[in-house]
């Protein structure tokens, strides 16, 4: 069971500063949810506790400091990004974009097996170009090369946008598993509708820093609607 400490991280580009002083913690068997505006400094943060985003402070998985690793030795940590945008290669197939990502990580055959045993509808296609699958197949795939290790801390940014709701469904179903099966999930998005009930907790983001922590879907979405001026702070509606 793995608990991610993430203590005080400071991001940097230039003179400005995209995160200030961003403290949480996401335990194991829950998703944690960072929610704010774009811009927010969202991206910047998740960044930094992969490892691929230079910053200060410090992150630690079970005790265990890994700030001083860059981003491929904490994927050996158990670390895994799914960043914004999906980025896959296109013109490989989807059989070739698990097998490169396997290889990546020295992974065997097993490894992406296991990624099409999850995701049925990779198995369908697995011949096919990234390409041409749809928006949510892609996501799936991308979802599907950063399980290749079972990861033990998954980061997942805006992995709803631009989604039908139904796919939104299939994903948010699998992530509630893998927080079942122990996975420690932190997930950023713009807002909480995006993500429906499935955040235990969460933290509003603005302006590079966390304002507010909850223990409690509802009480997070208020939260966060108050911080965007969408509802009146002292009434909660
Ligand atoms: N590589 C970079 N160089 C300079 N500024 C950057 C860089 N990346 C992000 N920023 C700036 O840092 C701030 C935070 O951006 P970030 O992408 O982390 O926010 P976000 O909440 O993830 O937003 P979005 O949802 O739009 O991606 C923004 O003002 C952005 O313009």
């Amino acid at each position: 069971m793995t608990t991610l400490e993430v203590r005080d991280i400071c991001v940097r580009y230039g003179s400005a500063v995209a995160v200030h002083g961003a403290t949480f913690t996401a335990p194991s068997g829950t998703v944690t949810a960072v929610v704010g505006p774009n811009g927010a400094g969202k991206t910047s943060l998740f960044g930094a506790v992969y490892g691929s985003t230079r910053a200060t402070g410090s992150v630690t998985v079970d005790g265990r400091r890994v700030d001083n690793l860059p981003a491929a030795r904490r994927v050996r940590e158990g670390f895994a990004y799914v960043p914004q945008g999906r980025q896959l290669f296109m013109k490989m197939s989807v059989l070739e974009n698990l097998r490169v990502g396997a290889d990546l990580l020295g992974l065997g055959k097993d490894s992406v097996d296991s990624a099409l045993d999850r995701f049925p509808v990779l198995r369908e296609r697995a011949q096919s170009y990234a390409g041409v699958l749809s928006g949510g197949e892609q996501q799936m795939l991308v979802l599907g090369r950063a399980l290749l290790a079972t990861p033990k801390v998954l980061l997942l940014d805006e992995m709803t946008t631009g989604l039908a709701p139904k796919i939104v469904g299939q994903l948010r179903t699998l992530v509630t598993d893998l927080a079942a099966e122990g996975v420690t999930v932190l997930i950023a998005e713009p807002s909480l509708a995006a993500l429906g009930p499935i955040a235990a907790r969460g933290y509003v983001m603005q302006r590079g820093e966390l304002i507010v922590a909850c223990d409690d879907p509802a009480e997070l979405d208020t939260a966060y609607k108050q911080s965007m001026g969408v509802v009146d702070a002292a009434r909660g509606n």
